[in-house]
């Protein structure tokens, strides 16, 4: 076809790689951590800032363990929420005490349009578990998208929570719980010495390599620290490609299971090879330490370059669930591929494709190419 000389030629577009969540999906950030570290305070200090959003606060009991599961069958009922109450600031707060997704959703319906929701799980729960139900969800189309989950700890007592023994052989909570975190606030700081809270630092740095730690009082934190940090989905890809250069692998600290591994490989690698690494990571679980117990993993990111892509990719997970996104970054060269693994026994990743090698960033092509 002949080009009229007036047309003009048609502009290059940029591929369309939909970075974030689908517009109008609602934000919901999880608020996690111990027994008194906090959180009602956070959620109080962030509902009476000046913010112009409609926050709603939701206070429940997510993630109690077995009962998760059958509280997604039966929440299906009706009137869910039990003590409602609307702030001057247009905030809203209830107490959920039914479990599951769909407690949400009715609750939205009743009360109109939120433009963030706060959900604050007990001090036992296991987050991890949470948040994939929310992740899943978000696939299916719901009104929802999981944007972070955000840890408490108690400066003062946070460390005797983390060395807690658990019967069995379980990790303890306050450990998964900093694992998951994508930003962990060490509040009460009031409460210690320079030196105390170095070692808690220290400590939530050795388990989760990846996390972003801030110092608070009374929960006071810059709210932008916390809301909107759209840490799972690929609108996070430029600053996390630039998070995961620092990342150091750590080494165990109180907890001894929880710990960071990362592999740094460059050159592009196969899909299917990180894929069926993957799988066999989180879903056949064939990776175990000397005991013969897999590893477990609580969460997963990375950067990654396939041939065929000029666009960075991103890698994200938690327990078992994954996702591969492309993003809108364009690869420079030399393409250097990223992984960090957070969860119990991640050394064993070393141990099986390089026995000798010690936590050092271990460059291992053969594994994923
Ligand atoms: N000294 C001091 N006390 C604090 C600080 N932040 C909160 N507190 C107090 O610590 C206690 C527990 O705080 P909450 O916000 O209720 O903790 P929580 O994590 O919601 O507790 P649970 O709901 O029991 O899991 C309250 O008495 C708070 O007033 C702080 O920075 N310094």
């Amino acid at each position: 076809m002949m080009l009229d000389e007036d047309d003009d030629c048609p502009e290059l577009v940029p591929i369309d790689t939909q970075p974030g969540p689908p517009v109008g999906q609602i934000p919901v950030t999880i608020i996690t951590g111990y027994l008194g570290a906090g959180k009602t305070t956070l959620l109080n200090y962030i509902l009476t800032e000046q913010h112009n959003k409609r926050i709603a606060v939701i206070l429940n009991e997510f993630g109690e363990g077995s009962a998760l599961e059958k509280s997604l069958a039966v929440s299906q009922a009706g009137e869910l929420y039990e003590e409602w109450l609307e702030l001057r600031n247009g905030c809203l707060c209830c107490s959920v005490k039914d479990n599951g997704l769909k407690a949400i959703e009715n609750l939205m319906e009743k009360k109109g349009k939120f433009d963030y929701i706060l959900l604050e799980t007990t001090g036992l729960a296991d987050p991890g578990a949470v948040a994939s139900m929310f992740w899943v969800d978000a696939e299916l189309g719901s009104d929802i998208y999981l944007d972070g989950i955000v840890t408490v700890i108690d400066a003062k007592y946070g460390l005797q929570q983390l060395a807690e023994e658990k019967a069995d052989g379980l990790v303890n909570e306050a450990a998964r719980q900093i694992a998951v975190a994508d930003l962990t606030i060490i509040n009460k700081t009031d409460l210690v010495t320079e030196e105390e809270l170095k070692e808690v630092k220290d400590t939530v740095r050795s388990i989760n390599g990846l996390v972003k730690i801030i110092e608070t009082q009374r929960s006071r934190v810059d709210l932008s620290e916390v809301l909107d940090l759209h840490s799972f989905d690929s609108k996070d890809g430029a600053n996390l490609a630039e998070k995961l250069q620092l990342v150091k692998p750590t080494r165990a600290h109180l907890d001894k299971s929880i710990l960071t591994v990362t592999f740094e490989i460059a050159g592009d690698l196969s899909e299917d090879a990180l894929n069926a690494f993957i799988q066999d990571l989180l879903w056949e679980k064939i990776f175990c330490n000397k005991d013969g117990q897999p590893m477990s993993v609580i969460r997963l990111k990375g950067i990654v370059s396939f041939a065929d892509k000029g666009h960075q990719v991103m890698l994200q997970g938690v327990h078992e669930l994954y996702e591969l996104n492309e993003t809108q970054q364009l690869w420079e060269n030399p393409r250097i591929n990223r992984l960090v693994f957070i969860g119990e026994d991640a050394h064993t990743l070393f141990c099986v494709y390089a026995p000798h090698t010690t936590l050092e960033q271990y460059h291992t092509p053969a594994v994923f190419s």
